[in-house]
């Protein structure tokens, strides 16, 4: 059975076209935006993101980052707006760090990684359902927001507080009444271009809307994210870092910013 995809040498990024061709594609992510580089568009509309804190259900340890997952039955978490038509529904976050403060983030700014990166997945509802519409081009909407080292983060320690009952792959718990929005950075200025998932299976679906602007994470709460493991209850540990694919070659596309 070929070897699951990780972030190690053997599985991780640099193998991921053996399974998965499409990571040679034409619409990959991450990126490496280039500020100077992004066309100010003037007909972006800002983003609008509305969530429900009733939404939110459980938070998870897929083996890969973790994952708080929201019922997505009705719109009542959703992302309008921006550089999307048509109504989005938030289906989960997630996050992606690194071994050390240093290095972290999948999209990268001139060159510069940051701690983890925030991911708020969302999907069109003109499709049936989220499998649906992860393998239409105009299928998902995530948005980005890059963490930076600095004071800590309240909000963001509500999340941390449960790692202990997900530590190991697979366990999940409970994780009701939270806000997503207290992880958004307080001006919501975004670049935007095509891309796709990125992690396995790489699909090209993916409106990508990266926030300008950042939130905060102490030295303390990054140690915290290092805390979980890849591996499962039983398994020789294997801490949960590094789970980011370094940025993909841009190949034409246009990114446009919303901002001058
Ligand atoms: N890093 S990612 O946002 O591309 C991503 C997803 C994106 C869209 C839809 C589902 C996704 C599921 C993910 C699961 C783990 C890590 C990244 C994931
Ligand atoms: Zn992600």
């Amino acid at each position: 059975m070929a070897h699951a995809w990780g972030y190690s040498a053997e599985n991780g990024p640099e193998k991921w076209a053996k399974n998965f061709p499409v990571a040679d594609g034409p619409r990959q992510s991450p990126i490496d935006i280039l500020p100077s580089e992004a066309s100010f568009d003037g007909g972006l509309k800002p983003l609008r993101l509305k969530y429900d804190p009733s939404d939110s259900m459980d938070i998870l340890n897929n083996g890969h980052s973790f994952q708080v997952t929201f019922t997505d039955d009705r719109d009542s978490s959703t992302l309008k707006e921006g550089p999307i038509s048509g109504v989005y529904r938030l289906k989960q976050f997630h996050f992606h760090w690194g071994g050390s403060d240093d290095r972290g983030s999948e999209h990268t700014v001139n060159g510069t990684k940051y701690p983890a990166e925030l991911h708020l997945v969302h999907w069109n509802t003109k499709y049936p359902s989220f499998g649906e519409a992860a393998s239409q081009p105009d299928g998902l909407g995530v948005v980005g927001v890059f963490l930076e080292i600095g004071a800590e983060n309240a909000q963001l320690q509500k999340v941390l507080d449960a790692f202990d009952a997900i530590k190991t792959k697979g366990n999940q718990t409970t994780f009701a009444k939270f806000d997503p929005a207290t992880l958004l950075p307080g001006c919501l200025d975004y670049w935007t271009y095509d891309g796709s998932l990125t992690t396995p299976p790489l699909l090209e679906s993916v409106t990508w809307i990266v926030c300008k602007e950042t939130i905060s994470v102490s030295p303390a709460q990054m140690a915290k994210f290092r805390s979980l493991l890849f591996s499962g209850k039983g398994e020789a540990a294997c801490c949960m870092v590094d789970n980011y694919r370094p940025p993909q070659p841009l190949k034409g596309r246009a990114v446009r910013a919303s901002f001058k």
